[in-house]
């Protein structure tokens, strides 16, 4: 009999990414952003069932695709080697290279907005003179005119919606990612489509049903986001449909059958649902995947979804009738199986405080095993980790490790009390979620008390730190992924249209002086004695490189075991292929190395 070997860490990294994609009006096409050769490139298949192929190559991440209803061209959006700074490109309808279209200076930001029905005016929202808040202009595409239709005032302003006859704008403000108000343009002023803009709730999906009313998702009074809509003529705002304890995240109007399709967040799983305008009825729909990324609904009335799984990657999947999916893209982990990989558990522990918190738990295979650990604090800290394929959890629990990830207070998919209790308190509450969660696999026998690793990206990261700092003895050895080390410098070094939110994310920097002290890992620098892997992408503009910078040299000077892995061509994740599998093969030797 032949042998193979165990699947290799690059079986794993070798699965791709698919961040977006786009259906064209009459359905023969998708394009999709893919890092299918290594690098993100927009990608294209021809329906049904054809084999993929390059569609646009500029080597660098795409924030929206959108087909031209007139066949002439697709519009597209780039940065530069992860500065999150897009700006507008367009590509010939039979692909080719991408050709700039609305830019500006490189610290510029173009966000696309809309394209109009018959593809000659694209509206967006820029960064260009008004860093902060940002304006909308237009861009006529005859004459190629471009004027400002709104100037963002009182918080970052984003274009959520037109209406087909580009006579009524919604607008969005993000004041925080718990707080944002919805308005409609009416003449100069902007009226609220909730009842009170003042109060705490998010506002957000906005589109339009008819003349006259604009469905959206809101928790205006609810713990949960339902759906809710505003007549433009009464002006009266009305609850119109929710789903108990589950957050409707999207809506989609298929307007030929007069549905609505929204998913909705329910803890580490999202949930597709169907709602008849005309009778009121609600369905719950099958979907082939827990987490969906984005849902596209065709004139046709056909759905698309992009989603993945614990133990499947990202995939486009198909349904003309709303019941069965044809799998488009092939998208798997080469030469291994679902059944060899791992789904997690879905567990509860209770916290300092009482308070359950949920957690995924992912025990290695009993073959694998080597006894080890890695507790993953997750990003945001405004998002959730979910069953959501990756290929970095995939890869260490081949190689033995089991992973535990509590969703700690702060988290998305529990309701907006949950959510709200990591603003202005970073470091005490989800911090002790963590301890509570590390003694729960230590009294359940999961975990040996001298077995446990800490990794963790971006807040996540912070997290670690800070762990790392404040309870040292509980860990092996520590990665930290573009976390953030200091309060004090994170808060005044973000994107400027960030810095509105920062207060009430994470507080003011003189008011909360003292919290800002004893949350910021930095201080700990004493008591950080366990080994340590510090990564970095030298164009992050969230996490800038300065605040894996001073850590590291801190510790240098104090004598520290730190390896630090700065990736020049990366931002706030790894897109490229190749730095991706450098990055986790070096974790994966270091936490080798630290196994003893
Ligand atoms: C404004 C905001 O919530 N941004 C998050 C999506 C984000 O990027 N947070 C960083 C700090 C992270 O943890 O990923």
């Amino acid at each position: 009999m032949i042998k193979f070997p165990k699947p290799t860490v690059e079986q794993f990294l070798r699965t791709y990414v698919i961040s977006n994609f786009a259906v064209s009006k009459d359905e023969k096409r998708i394009v999709f952003n893919t890092n299918l050769n290594g690098k993100m490139n927009l990608w294209a298949m021809d329906l049904p069932n054809t084999f993929p192929y390059l569609f646009a190559q500029k080597d660098q991440s795409s924030n929206f695709i959108k087909f031209d209803p007139e066949g002439r061209y697709v519009l597209t959006g780039y940065d530069n080697d992860g500065d999150e700074n897009y700006q507008i490109y367009a590509v010939s309808n039979e692909g080719g290279e991408p050709q700039p279209l609305i830019t500006g200076e490189p610290s510029e930001k173009y966000y696309f907005t809309h394209l109009s029905e018959d593809g000659n005016r694209i509206y967006y929202v820029t960064s260009k003179d008004n860093p902060n808040f940002l304006n909308t202009r237009v861009r006529n595409l005859a004459d190629n005119s471009d004027e400002v239709i709104n100037v963002g005032e009182n918080g970052p302003t984003y274009l959520a919606g037109v209406s087909d006859k580009e006579d009524v704008f919604v607008y969005m403000r993000l004041l925080a990612n718990t707080y944002i108000q919805l308005f409609v343009k009416e003449g100069d002023s902007l009226v609220s489509v909730t009842p009170n803009p003042e109060k705490i709730h998010v506002a957000t999906s906005p589109v339009f049903v008819g003349e006259k009313d604009i469905y959206f998702t809101t928790n205006y009074d609810a713990e949960y986001n339902y759906v809710a809509k505003y007549n433009l003529e009464s002006k009266k705002f009305e609850a119109v449909v929710n789903i108990d304890k589950e957050s409707i995240e999207g809506l989609e109007y298929d307007k030929e059958n007069n549905l609505l399709y929204f998913t909705t967040e329910k803890g580490v799983e999202d949930n597709l649902y169907r709602y008849d305008l005309s009778s009121g009825e609600v369905r719950k729909m099958e979907t082939p995947v827990d987490v969906l990324e984005k849902l596209v609904v065709t004139k046709s009335g056909n759905l698309y979804i992009l989603g993945r799984g614990a133990t499947v990657p990202y995939n486009i999947y198909r349904s003309t009738d709303g019941k069965s999916w044809d799998l488009l893209t092939d998208n798997r982990v080469l030469g291994v199986d679902k059944e060899e990989m791992v789904e997690p558990d879905v567990v509860t522990y209770k916290s300092f405080d009482g308070m359950e918190i949920e957690a995924l738990l992912f025990k290695a295979k009993p073959e694998n095993d080597n006894g080890h650990t890695i507790f993953w604090p997750h990003g945001g800290p405004q998002a959730s980790e979910r069953k959501m394929f990756r290929a970095m959890f995939q890869s260490a629990l081949n190689r033995g490790y089991t992973i535990f990830a509590p969703n700690f207070r702060g988290s998305t998919g529990y309701g907006s009390s949950f959510v709200k209790l990591v603003e202005q308190d970073w470091g005490h509450g989800p911090r002790l979620d963590c301890v509570a969660a590390i003694e729960w696999l230590f009294e359940n026998g999961i975990t040996d008390r001298d077995k446990l690793f800490l990794v963790g990206g971006s807040y996540g990261g912070y997290m670690a730190l800070l762990l790392h700092g404040r309870h040292p003895e509980y860990f092996k050895a520590v990665v930290d992924i573009f976390g953030v080390s200091n309060l004090f410098t994170f808060v005044n070094s973000v994107p400027e249209h960030w810095k509105p939110m920062m207060e009430r994310w994470v507080g003011d920097p003189e008011r909360d002086k003292e919290r800002f002290e004893k949350d910021s890992p930095i201080t700990y620098l004493d008591s950080m004695v366990k080994p340590m892997l510090v990564i970095q992408g030298a164009k992050d503009p969230r996490v800038v490189k300065e605040e894996s910078d001073q850590i590291v040299e801190k510790l240098k000077e104090k004598g520290r075991d730190v390896e630090y892995l700065v990736l020049d061509d990366e931002g706030h994740g790894f897109s490229k292929k190749e730095n991706e599998i450098k990055v986790y093969n070096a974790m994966l030797e270091f936490l080798e190395k630290h196994q003893n």
